[in-house]
C-alpha cells in the first residue's frame, strides 16, 4: 500500500483540506491526521477573481494567474509539511505519494451523453490550477494531478470523482446508500445492492450562502446557519429557482460554481432581508437534493452527510423536512466529514499510479471505465 496524502481545495475557496492515507487505490488501510489551511483573504480575494476572469484569460501567461498559482501551491505545500509532521509523530510514518486536485476555476463538460463506440466528444473543458512540477519540488514527494481533464475530454463531466471512493468507503455499510457532500456545491453518490454508482452534482450547496452572507455581513460563512435559522425561506423565490432545467435534467451532469449565479439575480433573492435571503438559499440547497433523488433508481435506506454543509444546522433541518429517509452525518459511520474530499484524492492518486479507473458511466457519463491523471516523480 502507498503512504498518500491527498490534497483538495474546493469551491468555497476557504482553503485547502489535506488528508494522510494508506491505500491502494481500491482498499483502504490506515487512516491518518487531517488538516485545513485556510487562505489568507488576500488569496481567497484573488481566486474568487480568478473564478470571474477564467473565461476570458489568456491561459499560460498571464501575470496574475501566475501569481495566484504560485501562492495556492506554496500554501499546499505548507499543508504537506504540516501533514507530514502529524503522521511521523502520530503514526511514525512519512509519505510516498500526494493528490494534488488543485483550484478549479472554470468548468464547462459537454453537455452531451457519449454512447458506447461514439467518437470521443471533446468540445468539454475543465481547468484546475496549481504547480505540480512546484509542489513535487518543494515537498521532495510524486505528486499525482490533472484528475479531470482526461474524463471531460472522452466526453464525460470530469466531476464527481470522489463516488468510487465513497463505494470503497462504504464497503461494509447497508445499501442502496446516498452519500451527499455539500461544499461550495452540492454532490451526490447513491450506491446501489449491487454496487452500482448513481452520481452527479445536485446544485448549489454553501457557494450562493457563502456569497449571500459576505454580502449580507462581511462575514465569510453563515456560522451555524445563525442568518437562515432567523429568517423565513421566500416560496416565490424558491418557486422561481427550482424551475431550474438543470434540477430536473437527468444525469450525468455537474456544476461550476457560478452557474447558478445568474438564475439567482433573476430569481429576485436580491429583494430579501439578510436572514429570509439566507433561509431561501439554505432551503434552496436542501430542495435541490430533493430533487436528485428523484433521479436515483431506487430510495436510499439513509443519507450520509459531509462537507462543511452538515455543520449548518438550517441546512440540515432542510434536508430533514425534504428527504423521506434519514439525513446524518458522516460520521455515524465513522468517517470525518471535513477530511472525506482530501482523503478520496489520496486514494485516486494511487489509482493514478496503477493506471486503475477513476470515473464510470454512471458518475461522469463517460462511455467506458476511464484511468485518468498524471504523475510527476516516482513514489517512495
Ligand atoms: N459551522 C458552520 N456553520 C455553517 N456553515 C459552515 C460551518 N462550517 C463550514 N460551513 C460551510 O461549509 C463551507 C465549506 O465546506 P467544504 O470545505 O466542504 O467546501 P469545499 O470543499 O470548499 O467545496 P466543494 O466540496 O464544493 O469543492 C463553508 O464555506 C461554509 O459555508
Ligand atoms: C469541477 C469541480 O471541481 N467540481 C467539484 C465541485 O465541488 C463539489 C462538486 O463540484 C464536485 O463535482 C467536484 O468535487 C468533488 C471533489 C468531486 O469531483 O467528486
Amino acid at each position: 500500500m502507498l503512504r498518500t496524502i491527498g490534497l483538495m481545495s474546493g469551491t468555497s475557496l476557504d482553503g485547502v483540506d489535506a488528508a494522510w492515507v494508506e491505500t491502494d487505490g481500491e482498499a483502504i488501510g490506515r487512516i491518518g491526521p487531517a488538516l485545513t489551511l485556510t487562505y489568507d483573504p488576500a488569496l481567497r480575494r484573488d481566486l474568487r477573481r480568478l473564478l470571474d476572469l477564467a473565461p476570458t484569460l489568456d491561459k499560460p501567461d498571464d501575470p496574475f494567474l501566475a501569481d495566484c498559482v504560485r501562492r495556492l501551491t506554496e500554501r499546499h505545500a505548507e499543508a504537506v509539511a504540516r501533514l507530514r509532521e502529524q503522521s511521523r509523530a502520530q503514526l511514525g510514518e512519512d509519505a510516498d505519494l500526494v493528490g494534488f486536485h488543485g483550484q478549479t476555476i472554470l468548468h464547462r463538460p459537454a453537455t452531451s451523453r457519449p454512447a458506447a463506440g461514439d467518437p470521443a466528444d471533446a468540445s468539454g473543458f475543465t481547468w484546475q490550477v496549481g504547480d505540480a512540477g512546484l509542489l513535487s519540488r518543494l515537498s521532495g514527494l510524486a505528486v499525482a494531478y490533472d484528475f479531470r481533464s482526461a474524463d471531460v475530454a472522452a466526453g464525460g463531466q470530469g466531476a464527481p470523482l470522489v463516488p468510487v471512493v465513497h463505494a470503497a468507503m462504504a464497503a461494509t455499510l447497508p445499501k442502496p446508500l446516498a452519500v451527499l457532500n455539500l461544499g461550495g456545491v452540492g454532490n451526490v453518490t447513491f450506491i446501489g445492492r449491487d454496487g452500482a454508482l448513481v452520481a452527479f452534482d445536485t446544485g448549489p450547496a454553501n457557494g450562493p450562502l457563502d456569497d449571500w452572507t459576505r454580502r449580507a455581513t462581511g462575514r465569510d460563512y453563515d456560522q451555524d446557519g445563525e442568518l437562515a435559522l432567523a429568517g423565513t425561506a421566500d416560496g416565490a423565490v424558491l418557486g422561481r429557482l427550482m424551475a431550474h432545467p438543470y434540477l430536473a435534467a437527468p444525469p450525468p451532469k455537474s456544476l461550476d460554481r457560478l452557474d447558478f449565479d445568474r438564475a439567482l439575480r433573476e430569481a429576485g433573492a436580491g429583494e430579501l432581508s439578510p436572514q429570509d435571503g439566507a433561509a431561501t438559499l439554505a432551503t434552496f440547497c436542501a430542495v435541490c437534493v430533493a430533487a436528485a433523488a428523484r433521479h436515483f433508481p431506487e430510495p436510499p435506506l439513509q443519507w450520509l452527510v459531509g462537507g462543511g454543509g452538515r455543520r449548518n444546522p438550517a441546512i440540515m433541518r432542510a434536508l430533514a423536512g425534504v428527504l423521506e429517509q434519514p439525513v446524518r452525518p458522516v460520521e455515524v459511520a465513522g468517517w470525518n466529514g471535513d477530511a472525506l474530499e482530501a482523503q478520496a484524492f489520496g486514494v485516486l492518486a494511487a489509482r493514478v499510479t496503477r493506471g486503475l479507473p477513476l470515473t464510470f458511466p454512471g458518475t461522469t457519463g463517460v462511455a467506458q471505465p476511464l484511468a485518468g491523471g498524471r504523475v510527476i516523480g516516482v513514489p517512495a
